[in-house]
């Protein structure tokens, strides 16, 4: 398999908080680069109280993006915006503006169904369905009709899941009997095989041992190529190996403390963010003072 270039900066310690000292993939300028998504002040609310307020931010195409930040911040709030899951949890409604490719994908005449083709998502615990390796992944082709080989369709799929050369010869088999990293990428393979643009993850690792964990991460930087990557995470250094993008996030407090939200405190370079970045707030997450 091809060798992913990754950020080595802070490789091996998964706990240490430490600042990340090495090198990290060059920086491009924003300005060559085309912008998948545009949110310009995505408000989420779960009924009265706020989750996430005033976000504005543009996500690159081809990027991984990673978002930061403490428990409850948000994070997985404002993922769910950008291929419109929060719709699925009727308390939630979202505010401000999301563009993907200049399109508002809340705008009247989207459809939500077809909004979450186009952007992919795979989620914290692999979920594949009760059923075999091969009728999971071509469970999204059939039931979208799409046109195509299938046997092809799946294979394809399997293959940029750097899943294939290991169930190539069980794909009859129940995907309940893989293992939690070989369920993840499954997991991946399903969301490819409906040819999206993005791919979502909300803490695709967090499930996994490191082995499986740095496969994943491989298999990102090998995705990228094709799609652009979201990715929420709880691991700082998972996200400054990978990522060309790094939002952090942090919780805001009334006076009282009565209420609280979610705000996008810095989003920059993840080299920037992890060496250098413009806000105190984000300097002390990174260092571990603050959790
Ligand atoms: N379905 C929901 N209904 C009501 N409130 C919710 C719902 N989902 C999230 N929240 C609330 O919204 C806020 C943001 O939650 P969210 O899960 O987006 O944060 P997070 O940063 O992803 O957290 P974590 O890192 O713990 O997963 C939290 O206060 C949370 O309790």
């Amino acid at each position: 398999m091809r060798q992913a270039k990754r950020n080595t900066a802070i490789d091996a310690d998964d706990h240490g908080l430490s600042l990340p000292t090495g090198e990290f993939a060059q920086p491009e300028y924003h300005e060559q680069r085309e912008r998948a998504f545009e949110l310009r002040n995505v408000s989420v609310h779960y009924g009265d109280t706020p989750a996430v307020k005033d976000v504005t931010m543009d996500i690159f195409r081809n990027n991984i993006t990673a978002l930061i930040g403490p428990s409850g911040c948000g994070k997985s709030t404002l993922l769910r915006c950008m291929n419109r899951m929060n719709d699925l949890i009727p308390s939630a409604t979202v505010e401000g503006t999301l563009r993907y490719h200049g399109e508002d994908i809340y705008g009247p005449k989207v459809d939500p169904v077809q909004v979450r083709k186009i952007i992919g998502m795979v989620f914290q615990k692999p979920n594949p369905f009760p059923k075999s390796i091969y009728d999971n992944v071509a469970f999204g082709p059939r039931t979208l009709g799409m046109k195509g080989n299938e046997r092809e369709i799946v294979k394809d799929a399997l293959v940029r899941a750097g899943l294939w050369d290991e169930v190539k010869d069980r794909l009859d088999d129940n995907a309940y009997g893989m293992s939690g990293g070989q369920q993840q990428r499954l997991c991946i393979a399903r969301c490819i095989a409906v040819e999206p643009d993005v791919i979502l993850m909300d803490e695709p690792c967090s499930a996994l041992d490191p082995i499986s964990t740095a496969r994943i991460e491989d298999l990102m930087l090998e995705l990228k190529e094709r799609y652009s990557i979201v990715i929420v995470t709880h691991n700082m250094q998972q996200a400054a190996r990978v990522s060309d993008m790094t939002g952090f996030l942090m919780v805001q407090l009334t006076e009282d403390e009565k209420s609280r939200w979610g705000e996008l405190v810095e989003y920059d370079e993840t080299a920037k963010i992890f060496t250098n970045p413009a806000d105190a707030r984000t300097e002390d997450y990174i260092a571990g003072k603050v959790g």
